[in-house]
């Protein structure tokens, strides 16, 4: 892989490669953009098959972190770390000499808990640095606002595509029900919605099925099941070659990161077969949201409008891209590379007064 090549087409400003060999560390810190804010972004630790796998996330992921802020007018930057290593093998000195790289950065990116990493990791890396957030929530941690607001997305979606303001007696298929899936059930249920659910954890389905009356399908049935909407809420990459051609669902709209295995190639496929794709870092920003507020000192009400507004950020990226003829993708993408441009030039300005 060429490296500066690859950065330099993505925009980011810094990737850093931490290692040590006492205690034994890999990890990437990936700064896509600070012109907003401090980069901000969530730690995931993760056995990657490779370390071209590993620095694909962090890019990908960290990029998904800017126009996610910038799209939810929250006043910070995006970045991304990846820790390469087996869960199993996850000790305090680890997170402890990782804690000591996040702090070199200075407050250039603050992090906290993503896949893999528990609310006690995040306080024991909180021991080498200050620039980690969610260590003593006061909000109840990120999933369940990260759920509202993608509840609201799919509200959002089903207003566009058939000018319905409910979701009453609507078919949704969601896929995955850890902390955010299990959450937008809820919500779902609540309306009168049709669940149809996977999960690799058969524990979780049947919980699900029985607290809430959905259907259990197998893994890979998820995709070409005949629904309403069709919720992403496992991991990334799930939108591809292989899966498009089964959806029926004419709604995309979940919580993942990185739903589209190549970015271009996949939204594009989707418009093609009709689908309304419900751009995920648009949808998710409700954890981004949640912690930024944490960070300034929380006040729900603020914090609640906030990921309200996702709603109506969502139907005007929906406009965009049906006036212009261009993917959702694209239009959000559209969306926050203006406001970044106009916070560059604010800053400019800012200096130049
Ligand atoms: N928690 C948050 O606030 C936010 C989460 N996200 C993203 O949303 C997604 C879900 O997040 P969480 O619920 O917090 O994670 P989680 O780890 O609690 O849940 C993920 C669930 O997906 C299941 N799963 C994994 N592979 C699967 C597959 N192939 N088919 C079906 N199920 C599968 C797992 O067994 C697990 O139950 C992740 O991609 C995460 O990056 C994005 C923004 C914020
Ligand atoms: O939306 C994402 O992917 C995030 O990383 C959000 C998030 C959850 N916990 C955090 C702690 C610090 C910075 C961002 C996050």
């Amino acid at each position: 892989m060429l490296l500066f090549e690859t950065v330099r087409e993505m925009g980011h400003e810094q990737v850093l490669f931490c290692h040590g060999k006492n205690p034994d560390i890999r990890a990437i810190i990936a700064i896509h953009s600070t012109t907003l804010g401090p980069a901000m972004g969530a730690t995931r630790l993760f056995p990657y098959m490779n370390e071209e796998a590993a620095l694909e996330d962090a890019l990908r992921l960290s990029r998904g972190m800017t126009y996610k802020a910038a799209c939810a007018n929250i006043p910070a930057g995006g970045g991304k770390a990846v820790i390469i290593a087996n869960p199993e093998n996850k000790t305090d000195d680890l997170l402890r000499a990782y804690g000591r790289f996040v702090d070199s950065l200075n407050g250039r990116f603050i992090t906290g808990q993503d896949v893999n990493i528990t609310p006690d990791d995040v306080r024991t890396i909180s021991q080498e640095t200050n620039h980690v957030v969610g260590v003593f929530e006061k909000s109840g941690g990120p999933a369940p606002i990260t759920a509202w607001g993608v509840f609201l997305g799919i509200k959002a979606a089903v207003k566009f595509r058939w000018q319905n303001e409910n979701l009453q007696g609507m078919k949704v298929a969601v896929q995955g029900l850890g902390n955010v899936g299990k959450n937008l059930c809820r919500h779902l249920h609540e309306q009168g919605v049709k669940l149809y659910v996977s999960d690799v954890n058969s524990t979780k389905a049947k919980e699900i099925k029985n607290l809430f009356g959905a259907t259990v399908v197998e893994p890979e049935e998820i995709y070409s099941l005949d629904v309403d909407i069709f919720s992403p809420c496992a991991l990334g990459g799930t939108l591809n070659s292989h899966t498009i051609p089964f959806l029926q669902a004419p709604i995309i709209a979940g919580a993942a990161n990185n739903q589209l295995g190549i970015e271009q190639l996949h939204s594009q496929m989707l418009t093609k077969k009709g689908i309304l794709y419900t751009p995920d870092y648009v949808i998710n920003a409700g954890g981004l949201i949640n912690v930024y507020n944490e960070m300034i000192g929380y006040e729900e009400e603020k914090a609640f409008q906030q990921v309200q507004n996702i709603y109506d950020t969502l139907l005007a990226i929906f406009d965009i891209a049906k006036q212009q003829e261009i993917t959702t993708n694209d239009a959000a993408k559209q969306l926050a590379e203006e406001r970044i441009n106009n916070g560059k030039y604010s800053k400019v300005k800012a200096i130049a007064a």
